[in-house]
C-alpha cells in the first residue's frame, strides 16, 4: 500500500507502542485458555514479545506473509511460511487455543489470509483501521482509514523545522 502525502500521520514512539501492547495484553488476559501465540511477521513480532511476556505464553510461532513489498507498491500477498508442527497440533478444532497477533489491520487483506488458515483463532492487533476492523476480535486503538501509522522501528531521529517555517504537521 502506498503512503500518500495526503494521509494523516500517526507516529508511534517505542514507549507508546509498549504501552498500547500492554493495554492489548490486559484485554486478552483472564482465563482464556490460549496455549500458543502465532504472530504475523514481521510487524506482529514486536507486540507478540510483549503479549507473550505479559500472559506467560511460551509457545510462539510465526506465519510469514509478504504483502507490501515496499512503501510505494502493494504486491500480491504471499504466505512464505505456515505454522510448525507444535502449533499445527492445536489446529484440529480451528485453532480456538491460538492467539494470533499483528501490529495492525488496515484493508484486512493479511488478516483474511490468516483467518482462512486458522478460522477459530483469536485475532488481536494493537491498531485497527475501519476496513479491517470486522476481522479483528480485540484491538486497542482505531485510526481512520486515511491515517498512516508510523511504527518506531521504521522511524529515526531527524531535524524538525520550526512550525512558523511551514512545518506540515
Ligand atoms: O490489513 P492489510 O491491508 O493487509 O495491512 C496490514 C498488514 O500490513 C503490514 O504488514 P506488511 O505486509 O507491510 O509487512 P511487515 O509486517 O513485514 O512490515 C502490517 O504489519 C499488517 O500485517
Ligand atoms: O507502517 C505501516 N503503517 C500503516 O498504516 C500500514 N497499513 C498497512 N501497512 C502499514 N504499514
Ligand atoms: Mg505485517
Amino acid at each position: 500500500m502506498s503512503e500518500p502525502s495526503s494521509q494523516k500521520a500517526f507516529p508511534v514512539s517505542w514507549e507508546q507502542f509498549h504501552r498500547d501492547a500492554r493495554a492489548l495484553s490486559w484485554r486478552l488476559s483472564g482465563d482464556r485458555g490460549f496455549e500458543a501465540i502465532v504472530c504475523i511477521t514481521r510487524g506482529g513480532l514486536v507486540p507478540a514479545l510483549i503479549i507473550a511476556r505479559e500472559l506467560g505464553i511460551r509457545l510462539i510461532d510465526t506465519v510469514c506473509i509478504a504483502s507490501y513489498h515496499d512503501y510505494k507498491e502493494q504486491g500480491a500477498a504471499q504466505i512464505l511460511k505456515g505454522v510448525g508442527p507444535e502449533v499445527a497440533a492445536l489446529t484440529a478444532d480451528g485453532g480456538t487455543r491460538i492467539l494470533l497477533i499483528d501490529d495492525l489491520v488496515d484493508t484486512g487483506k493479511t488478516a483474511r489470509l490468516v483467518r482462512d488458515m486458522l478460522p477459530k483463532a483469536h485475532f488481536a492487533t494493537v491498531y485497527a483501521k475501519p476496513m479491517g476492523r470486522p476481522l479483528v476480535d480485540t484491538f486497542v486503538t482505531e485510526v481512520s482509514q486515511d491515517t498512516w501509522i508510523y511504527f518506531p522501528w521504521d522511524l529515526g531521529l531527524s531535524f524538525q523545522p520550526p512550525i512558523r517555517d511551514g512545518h506540515p504537521g
